[in-house]
């Protein structure tokens, strides 16, 4: 991975990455994969009020919350963004992704499309990125095989993701989740093309230019 410490010293804002696509592609598989293999980059923990799953963990998973506490969170004006999905409400706390992004370091949020459209409102400058599943059929595969939902459910997150899959020309990049590596280093790919595009390699490359003519 590129440093975000320019060659002059100054360090400047990290990239947050948005990665999104309907329920059941593999947002949480590919991001605990990149989770291993990019540690560098910062993974934002939602907060949440649907139930915590078998294993999961106040603060690594989600931060489990009422919906009364919820509430108070976004008239506090604490989430960067949030959104109601399949009966419960989730959010992305904003204070630590804005520090995070100060300190150069990159943020990658795994979140729902309305959600990553009301950020990409916020942070034009985003990367925004949809993980698309191989076809319609291997997505209901992966949500019964998961085997967290019951059958209502599953028809219920296949329904929306129809209405996601066609706000795909709102995303800055698509990948498909065909096997959990190949996405991984498509994103990596990508991630390192944005930090090339914003001359985090060569900042002050013009200078530069300017000194070898
Ligand atoms: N808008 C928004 N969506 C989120 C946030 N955190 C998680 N999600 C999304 O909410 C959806 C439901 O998450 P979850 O209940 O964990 O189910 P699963 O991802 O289908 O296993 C998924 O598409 C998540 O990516 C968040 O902070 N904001
Ligand atoms: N590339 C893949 N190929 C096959 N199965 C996958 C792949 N990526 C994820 N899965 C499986 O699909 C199911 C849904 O993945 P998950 O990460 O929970 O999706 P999401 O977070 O997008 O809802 C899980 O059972 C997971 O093991």
């Amino acid at each position: 991975m590129t440093s975000n410490k320019v060659a002059s010293g100054t360090r400047t804002q990290g990239i947050l990455v948005v990665i999104s696509g309907p329920s059941g592609v593999g947002k949480g598989t590919v991001c605990s994969a990149l989770r291993k293999s990019a540690p560098e980059l910062i993974y934002s923990v939602s907060a949440t009020t649907r139930m915590p799953r078998t294993g999961e963990m106040e603060g690594v998973n989600y931060f489990f919350k009422s919906k009364e506490e919820f509430k108070q969170l976004i008239e506090n004006e604490e989430m960067l963004e949030w959104a109601e999905y399949v009966g419960n409400y989730y959010g992305t706390p904003r204070k630590f992704v804005e520090d995070t992004l100060a300190t150069g370091k990159d943020v990658i949020l795994e979140i729902e499309v309305q959600g990553a459209l009301k950020v990409k409102q916020k942070f034009p400058e985003g990367v925004f990125i949809f993980l698309m599943p191989p076809s319609l059929s291997e997505l209901q595969n992966r949500l019964v095989t998961r085997g967290t939902d019951s059958a209502e459910l599953i028809a219920s997150r296949l329904s929306v993701a129809r209405d996601e899959i066609a706000l795909l020309e709102h995303y800055n990049y698509a990948v498909v989740n065909d096997q959990v590596e190949n996405a991984c280093s498509k994103i990596m790919a990508i991630i390192t093309a944005e930090h090339c595009r914003r001359e985090r390699l060569f900042p002050n490359i013009s200078e530069w230019i300017d000194e070898v003519k």
